[in-house]
């Protein structure tokens, strides 16, 4: 196989899929348009001389990456303006800002930037405070993060320490950072990146503390990037991954910022210091809403590329002789390999489907709290607290599979699937832990469940629960009859839930310790109904995608999301059988039912993974390349290493071979 020459097994591969990767294509992408506006912007971005890398990033120093990943992230986001200022201000899941990966194989010290210091000026300012900030943060005359969390509190916002007290006298808020503790801690680019945030403080006016309130903070100097006077700001070190993000902390000693600092879309406080409430105080976490809603897009989008690398390396890998006279298979053809692979296909387009979604339901609830009506906030914010932990707890788990079902090449730097793996696994932390958003979802669940008890009006995403322990209902492993079993799963857990919960009340418990204490319950209630929002959301989509596609691919669309709903099914046998009427024989069907699919999946895997039309420059992997030459360029990247320079290294003359002949 010389050079450019795709591998033949992966010739073969794409001969016998069945569908028009292309028509999927624009289905993952939104459109015909949407695919060729990607395009457009990967051809900007790959054709930047700049972003050629005198040696791997992997070979950098600490230092070093960070200086060329602002390198890199500067020549991409000049390059990309147009788009940029585009994105940012019309907001919304879409795969065109991926083309930003190509800026750097981690995570970009800019990306908070455009992810929350943005979203937050527009979300949290005032109309003359956005006229003020929005333009300069858009064409990045400044550069700005989302400084909240805290080396002592990240979770409980209501225990951040730092303080912003006003001073009537100079019309003037003084920040500081009364402790150690209160130092904040981890925000992307905050270190040396940044010369604005968005600072989370407890706000004190006139002896009263009004709880936290962001204000917007010049940190460093326009010119010369000094920290300004009071401010004390650095890197918090290394880390899993976010190897380039920049992440940082800040403290504040009597500093000083105008009254309008203050973000005042919602709260306010007049020139006197008096306090002016929100209309609703739970709008301060506005921006944490926004972002847990993007982010199963973002795991739809991780699953992609785990999913792209390890399909083609296992329709390139051979290994093994089951039959002593035929050759070794592609390992793609091992069945146990499939289900480790096929699973993060269907969640890939389980996640984009309701990630979008749940980004309509995010725009119907804003427009609805811009004029005046708040009822519907609960729900979303308790469907995109489940929805970000179930997503990013899946997809952390997936790509580690992918990961590990490449074998020893898998855990290459150059595979990128470490890389990408430490990237997804930080989402499982990041904008709210993935156990606090779970019991924040329970919290609604106990309350939907004690309104279906009493008959009462539901909303859309917990209607399920009316009723649901009257009647179990004859079991049906057909899709639909799948998704009605995973509700009345969720309903069945949290009732079960809600019962341990009140056994401990009525036992004398305080009402917080028996929390605590069926808080595991609690837990898996809300996994139970995210699980069964996921189903029905995939599936009913699925259905209209599938009706609105040409029938080879409206087959292959229903295939893999009745994969995914076999799949959970078979991975919840055992709470199906105490909360529905499924039987032991139903469960033998769904194994059957399982193997059949994977198989009807198989000859279009490759295929599959095609549509999702990563390009090598952004897919970053020896492994994954469309050409499949995996084992060229496993020897390319190997040859790379600065160690490969020379063929004796110094160490040998200093220490091993005096170590050797007992010299040392
Ligand atoms: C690239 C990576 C970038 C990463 C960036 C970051 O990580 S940035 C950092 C990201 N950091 C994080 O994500 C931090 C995670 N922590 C948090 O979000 C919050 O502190 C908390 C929600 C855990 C608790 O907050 P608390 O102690 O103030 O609240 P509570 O428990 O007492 O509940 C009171 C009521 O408020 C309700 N409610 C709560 N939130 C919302 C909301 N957003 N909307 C609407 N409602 C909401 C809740 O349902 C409850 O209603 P109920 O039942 O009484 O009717
Ligand atoms: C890669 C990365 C990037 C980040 N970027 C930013 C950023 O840009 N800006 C920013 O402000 N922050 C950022 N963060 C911080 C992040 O938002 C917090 O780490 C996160 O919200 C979790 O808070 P914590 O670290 O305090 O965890 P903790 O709350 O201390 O969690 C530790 C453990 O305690 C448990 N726990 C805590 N409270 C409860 C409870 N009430 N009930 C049950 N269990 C509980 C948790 O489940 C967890 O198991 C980033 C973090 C990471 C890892």
């Amino acid at each position: 196989m010389g050079p450019g020459k795709v591998n033949e097994d992966l010739v073969a591969e794409r001969r016998k899929c069945t569908f028009d990767t292309q028509e999927l294509t624009y289905i993952i992408d939104g459109g015909k348009e949407e695919t060729q506006k990607r395009h457009e912007v990967e051809n900007i971005v790959t054709s930047i001389p700049e972003l050629q890398d005198p040696i791997p990033e992997e070979y950098m120093s600490h230092k070093e990456k960070y200086e060329n990943a602002v390198r890199r992230a500067c020549y991409v986001t000049k390059a990309l303006k147009n788009f940029v200022i585009e994105n940012a201000t019309k907001p919304g899941p879409s795969n065109r800002y991926r083309s930003a990966e190509a800026a750097t194989k981690d995570v970009t010290p800019m990306a908070l930037h455009f992810s929350m210091f943005l979203p937050t000026l527009l979300g949290q300012a005032s109309p003359e405070q956005q006229e003020k900030w929005v333009p300069r943060a858009v064409n990045m005359e400044i550069i700005g993060t989302y400084a909240q969390t805290e080396l002592g509190h990240g979770t409980f916002l209501r225990g951040l320490e730092t303080t912003a007290t006003y001073d009537p006298t100079t019309e003037e808020f003084v920040l500081n950072s009364p402790t150690l503790t209160a130092y904040k801690w981890w925000p992307g680019g905050l270190a040396h990146t940044a010369n604005h945030c968005v600072v989370v403080a407890q706000l004190h006016s006139k002896g009263v503390n009004h709880g936290v309130h962001p204000f917007i903070v010049q940190i460093r100097d326009e010119d010369t990037h000094m920290p300004l006077p009071g401010v004390k700001v650095g890197e918090i070190g290394p880390k899993l991954s976010f190897s380039t993000a920049n992440n940082g902390f800040l403290g504040f000693d009597n500093f000083r910022v105008p009254r309008d600092a203050m973000l005042m879309k919602n709260a306010q406080v007049l020139k006197d210091g008096t306090y002016v409430k929100s209309r609703l105080s739970k709008l301060t976490y506005g921006t944490m809403v926004f972002i847990r809603v993007m982010i199963v897009t973002d795991m739809a989008y991780y699953l992609s590329v785990g999913a792209t690398i390890a399909i083609r390396y296992s329709a390139v890998r051979h290994q093994s002789k089951p039959k002593e006279n035929e050759p070794e298979p592609q390992i793609l053809d091992y069945v146990t390999q499939q289900h480790k692979l096929f699973i993060a296909l269907a969640s890939s387009h389980a996640f984009r489907v309701t990630g979008q979604w749940l980004w309509t339901t995010f725009v119907k609830v804003n427009k609805a709290l811009t004029s005046g009506n708040a009822d519907t906030l609960p729900e979303l914010h308790a469907v995109a607290c489940c929805l970000k932990a179930v997503t990013t707890r899946d997809a952390a788990s997936m790509v580690e599979a992918c990961r590990m079902s490449c074998g020893g090449h898998g855990y290459m730097t150059s595979s990128y699937l470490p890389i990408l793996y430490g990237i997804t696994t930080a989402a499982c932390t990041y904008e709210g832990e993935n156990t606090v958003l779970l019991l924040q979802t329970a919290r609604f669940l106990v309350k939907a469940w004690e309104q279906a008890v009493d008959r009462k009006a539901m909303t859309p995403t917990v209607a399920y629960l009316v009723g649901a322990g009257d009647q179990r209902g004859a079991w049906s492993s057909q899709p639909s009859g799948i998704t009605r079993g995973m509700q009345q799963v969720a309903a069945g857990r949290v009732r079960s839930a809600v019962e341990a919960l009140q056994k401990h009340v009525k036992s004398g418990m305080a009402y917080e310790d028996a929390w605590n204490a069926a808080s595991v319950q609690l837990v898996a209630a809300s996994e139970a109904h995210c699980r069964a929002v996921l189903c029905e959301v995939y599936w009913t989509e699925t259905e209209r995608l599938a009706a609105a596609s040409s029938r080879e691919l409206g087959a292959v669309l229903k295939q893999l999301a009745e994969l995914y709903l076999v799949y959970w099914a078979l991975e919840k046998g055992g709470d199906l059988l105490l909360y529905s009427n499924i039987s032991k024989t139903d469960i033998a069907y769904l194994r059957d039912r399982y193997e059949e699919l994977l198989s009807l999946i198989r000859p279009n895997a490759v295929g599959l993974v095609d549509a999702f039309d990563i390009r090598d420059e952004i897919l970053h992997s020896t492994l994954g390349a469309y050409d499949g030459r995996v084992y060229e360029r496993l020897m390319e990247e190997a040859l790379k290493s600065p160690l490969n320079a020379e063929p004796v290294n110094q160490s040998f003359h200093k220490y091993l071979k005096p170590f050797m002949q007992g010299k040392l």
